[in-house]
């Protein structure tokens, strides 16, 4: 393009030259620090300095550098007038010096921030720049954040956890909504802000409507209802007093004897939501506890989780089977979170692994339940306060059959009351023939099929239009058509006795039961010989009782003369049969002697005699545990005479429903020699023995 010559006279030209030339300076200044290359930019700089430039030549040279589409740059080299021309340029250039002073803003925010992760990073940056200048940035982000602190606020945070939930979301405000650490503190605000941490539930501390809550919903149980009553009349005063730490109890006893239900039931009369925490095969601390933040994916433990989903702060926590909790291993010792959990001194400030920030569980009642005591560590077992619930009689289970399970079958099957009728002896036959339990689980499932057999011929008669009749009616005789075959027979009324055999007396977490103690004998020299899964404490009453067996001898009449041996010529064998089930404890010590003195002397115990208690080296016959249990399975089995420790009456008496008491003989010995003498009905003991033991007895050993 020809250069044309400025009239200096035209003060319009002038003033659009000198705009072009700070603003060309400008361009200049801003290439060189973004450091852009541009070939022209030198020669650029050497005419601006030059008081002799001509603007025609820096409009072209401009055009050169400045990015402009093609139709730009036609139109400027198109443009005959110098005004024109420098006035198309200088806009143009004013275009391109707010694009790059863009360029420049995105390059000095993210220098500061950027570090080696990325690229990727630094492009979210420039793009969000960009949308801002366009006026496009959208304002989801900041909306999420408003909504978190309005939940924040709304949820009462503690003062202390306010300090650290500020911290945290003035972090969160410096974030990038896209990088992986917002949402980490994103969700953790979410767990703060959707707990409970000022929200109660109104207690219903009403004593006589819990209690008819307590009846309405189980039969029997007295003692435990009572014991309940007192918790919530003592959680009611202190509440007046406004200093609640209650017990922590724990529900233990057999399956299916209602101890779940039971936790329902005390949830419904207070008036508290219900949350139930299955504890079996929990093996990891951190299941309790929470995750650290730290780790990917962390989130809560089972308390808190139970919080949020319970949306009160005092709710009623069951913890289920708690003594099924893993012992320690390898990611750290789950009961031991309970020790802090289940302390009322210390669950105030319980502190979640994920949370980091303590939370107030004293307001929750927690109940916990288990099958036995035996597997929780002795000091979770000190922080509770045991109620036990033993098994059930044949006339309890009647009972709850009736009142209770079949009311409940027949609901839920869509019947009613007067559709199906099954007769008292008809549930008393599935409760002896086809369950064999504690609780009544197995019995309401029976019961169950008893309803689904009568809903379908109810259903057939329905659609029939009543041309086939309906009995409601299920009695014992239609049992076995609905159910098949019997199941269970029983065990002691069945069995014939025969020397060395015994009936013992067992008890573990499923619930009482009987064992036998089987005794045999063969040529050898003096062994024994133990079987049937048996713990170290009960290989060693084997043992006791047959050093004593041998020792006395001839006192009981099994040896001629005192200095022969009964084993001199023989092995012992002594087995209890359920090899699969582990069985230990000093209670089958009586047991055992009674097996060895009726293999030895070719006598036999009744089968329908049943016996349980330690026994000493000396003789002496020592007290055991549940006994409750013990007789009521042995009574459902068909015992008729038990034999059992002196010290042990005072438990029959208390805890023994009457029922089974007063069909059951008791027999209650201090020494092995009464054992023997009862268990035989004098049939082994020689004189010697028999003034032995007639001089040992001194109390009524009867009940
Ligand atoms: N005394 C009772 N009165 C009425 N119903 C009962 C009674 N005992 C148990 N039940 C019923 O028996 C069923 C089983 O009870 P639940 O589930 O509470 O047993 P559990 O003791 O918790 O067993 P597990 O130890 O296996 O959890 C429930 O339907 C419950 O209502």
């Amino acid at each position: 393009m020809p250069d044309q010559t400025v009239d200096r006279s035209d003060q319009e030209l002038q003033d659009l030259i000198v705009t072009l030339r700070s603003t060309s300076r400008e361009f200049v200044a801003l290439l060189q620090t973004l450091k852009v290359p541009a070939p022209a930019v030198t020669q650029l700089e050497k005419f601006l300095k030059s008081v002799t430039v001509v603007p025609g030549q820096v409009v072209d040279l401009l055009m050169s550098t400045i990015e402009s589409t093609f139709e730009e740059k036609i139109e400027i080299l198109n443009a005959i007038d110098l005004k024109e021309r420098i006035a198309r340029a200088s806009e143009l250039l004013i275009r391109q010096i707010h694009v790059l002073k863009i360029s420049q803003k995105v390059h000095d925010n993210v220098e500061g921030k950027l570090n080696k992760k990325q690229r990727e990073f630094y492009l979210r940056e420039q793009m969000s720049a960009i949308k801002e200048e366009l006026g496009e940035k959208d304002g989801a982000e900041d909306d999420e954040l408003t909504l978190i602190e309005k939940q924040l606020e709304a949820a009462m945070l503690p003062a202390e956890v306010q300090k650290g939930v500020d911290r945290e979301m003035k972090r969160l405000k410096k974030m990038q909504p896209a990088s992986s650490e917002y949402s980490v503190i994103r969700n953790y605000l979410d767990w703060i802000a959707c707990l409970p941490w000022a929200k109660s539930s109104e207690d219903i501390l009403d004593v006589e409507r819990a209690r008819k809550q307590l009846n309405d919903d189980h039969h029997g149980l007295e003692k435990v209802k009572r014991r309940i009553l007192e918790y919530l009349a003592v959680t009611k005063l202190q509440q007046l007093k406004g200093d609640v730490k209650g017990p922590i109890l724990c529900l233990v006893g057999p399956p299916g004897v209602g101890k779940t239900s039971l936790g329902r039931s005390i949830a419904s009369a207070m008036g508290r939501k219900f949350h139930r925490i299955a504890l079996g095969g929990v093996w990891d601390e951190s299941e309790i506890r929470g995750h650290r933040r730290t780790y990917v994916g962390a989130l809560p433990g089972l308390i808190i989780h139970g919080l949020k989903k319970c949306e009160v702060n005092n709710p009623v926590f069951l913890l289920d089977e708690i003594d099924k909790v893993g012992s320690r291993g390898h990611h750290g010792d789950p009961s031991a979170a309970f020790l802090e959990v289940l302390d009322p001194e210390q669950n105030s400030t319980f502190t979640d692994h994920y949370l980091n920030v303590p939370f107030d569980l004293s307001k929750v009642l927690f109940i916990a339940t288990a099958n036995s005591v035996d597997t929780i560590p002795g000091p979770l077992l000190d922080r509770m306060e045991l109620i036990t619930l033993p098994g059930y009689t044949y006339a309890e289970k009647l009972a709850i059959a009736t009142n209770h399970l079949l009311p409940k079958q027949i609901r839920q099957h869509g019947l009613s009351k007067d559709d199906v009728q099954i007769t008292q002896e008809a549930l008393l036959k599935v409760a002896t023939g086809y369950t064999r339990e504690s609780g009544v689980r197995q019995l309401e499932r029976e019961v169950g099929s008893l309803v689904r057999h009568k809903a379908v011929e109810y259903a057939e008669a329905d659609e029939s239009k009543h041309t086939v009749k309906y009995h409601p009616e299920v009695t014992a005789a239609d049992v076995e058509d609905i159910l098949g075959q019997e199941k269970f027979v029983n065990e002691v009324t069945e069995r014939v006795a025969v020397p060395g055999v015994v009936t013992g007396m067992a008890y573990n977490g499923v619930g009482g039961g009987i064992l036998f103690i089987e005794a045999s004998q063969m040529p050898g020299k003096g062994q024994l010989q133990l079987t049937g899964s048996l713990g170290s404490v009960i290989k060693e009453s084997s043992m006791i009782a047959l050093s004593w067996v041998k020792s006395h001898g001839y006192k009981i009449g099994l040896t001629d003369s005192p200095a022969q041996n009964v084993m001199e010529k023989a092995d012992v064998h002594i087995h209890m049969p359920s090899g699969a089930t582990p069985k230990d404890g000093p209670s089958a010590g009586i047991a055992m002697v009674c097996a060895l003195v009726s293999m030895f002397s070719n006598e036999v115990v009744p089968a329908t005699t049943a016996m349980t208690g330690e026994f000493t080296l000396r003789g002496l016959v020592m007290p055991v545990g549940g006994i409750k249990e013990k007789v009521i399975a042995a009574h459902r089995a068909g015992v008729r005479k038990i034999i059992m420790p002196l010290r042990n009456r005072k438990d029959v008496i208390s805890d023994v429903p009457l029922s089974v008491r007063d069909d059951i003989e008791f027999y209650f010995a201090s020494t092995i020699w009464e054992v023997l003498s009862e268990a035989f009905e004098g049939r082994v003991l020689t004189g010697v023995a028999a003034a032995d033991s007639a001089a040992s007895v001194g109390v009524d050993s009867h009940l």
